[in-house]
């Protein structure tokens, strides 16, 4: 792992923020000593049930909350330093929009609070808009959008400033498979670029593929945490991957591994996951295509900025 990888973005040591009730007195320890850190370049999942502290930390890592102790370093400052939030993108919850602004003059909108020169802005809102798949909506008022297509709005609002460290509230929500696939292809592809992205989620099966690192959460505080392919890997077992052949040659090939290891393997066909399969039905039915061209774009942007570091990922990833 070079240098720049295992540079921390956020570290939390010791982190707790207890809400206190009208006579402040201590109520609930939503947050309870809780120790990560976010490294530069990786994709790192805060999980955990309903209620159990997520948007909490996020909003101690925004600044937005105070931590009732322990300390909180963002992109190396204070998180309440204004300059940590200039290089900070936040996709909350739920966005609130201004319904009558259409999609792009949305985007425009949040790039002039960032002082993004006209010229620039213009060609961040059109990539933007492209890689989030808003193209054919990007002159309509928010205010009529489906869920998904709002949650893409608010995605690309948390991008204009072409952020270092980007925070998504469960950022599928709403949304159906393909947009999944698309948000969670372009998570990996920020962070390919060397961009760290914290999502939050309760939905466990639906971040796993795109999580380098993750840390549980419950009841404020963090129940496990690790690469996510050494928390999920049995190491006491092994799996065979095999081409396709005769029965009879299969049986002597089990028959034989089965004296050599005192038990007969198990064997199955191996069955891809319901996503991958229903991205290819309708991958046939339109005939192909898809945003790839537009992230490309957006994102070879932000290499030429200097920003990123290739396309290296964490050695964990
Ligand atoms: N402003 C507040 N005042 C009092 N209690 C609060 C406040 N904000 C959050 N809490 C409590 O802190 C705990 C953690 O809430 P938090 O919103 O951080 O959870 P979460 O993991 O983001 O949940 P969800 O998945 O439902 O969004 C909950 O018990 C919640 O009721």
């Amino acid at each position: 792992m070079n240098s720049m990888q295992s540079e921390s973005v956020v570290r939390a040591a010791g982190l707790t923020r207890i809400f206190r009730d009208f006579w402040r007195r201590p109520k609930v320890r939503a947050v309870d000593d809780v120790s990560f850190e976010v490294r530069r370049g990786e994709v790192f999942g805060l999980l955990g049930p309903n209620g159990s502290g997520k948007t909490t930390a996020i909003k101690m890592i925004l600044g937005l909350l105070h931590p009732t102790s322990g300390s909180l370093e963002v992109l190396g400052r204070p998180p309440r330093d204004v300059r940590a939030k200039h290089e900070l993108g936040y996709l909350p919850e739920e966005s609130a929009l201004y319904p009558y602004l259409s999609a792009e003059e949305t985007l425009h909108f949040y790039g002039k609070l960032f002082d993004l020169p006209r010229e620039e802005r213009r060609r961040r809102v059109d990539q933007l808009v492209d890689m989030t798949g808003l193209a054919a909506a990007r002159h309509r008022p928010v205010g009529e959008f489906s869920k998904g297509m709002t949650r893409r709005v608010g995605l690309a609002q948390a991008l204009i400033n072409d952020p270092a460290l980007i925070l998504l509230d469960e950022p599928t929500s709403g949304l159906d498979p393909l947009g999944r696939r698309q948000v969670k292809d372009i998570i990996r592809t920020l962070a390919s670029r060397g961009k760290s992205v914290l999502v939050s989620s309760h939905l466990l099966a639906e971040i796993e593929d795109v999580c380098d690192r993750i840390a549980i959460l419950y009841d404020g505080r963090i129940r496990a945490s690790g690469a996510l392919d050494e928390l999920l890997e049995e190491r006491q077992r092994y799996l065979l991957d095999l081409p396709a052949m005769p029965p009879a040659e299969l049986e002597a090939l089990l028959e034989d591994l089965a004296g050599r290891l005192g038990e007969r393997p198990g064997l199955a066909h191996p069955r891809i996951d319901l996503e991958r399969y229903f991205l290819d039905v309708v991958a046939r039915a339109r005939g192909g295509g898809g945003g790839e061209g537009a992230m490309a774009a957006y994102l070879s942007h932000s290499a030429e900025d200097g920003e990123g570091p290739g396309e290296a990922r964490p050695d964990n990833a």
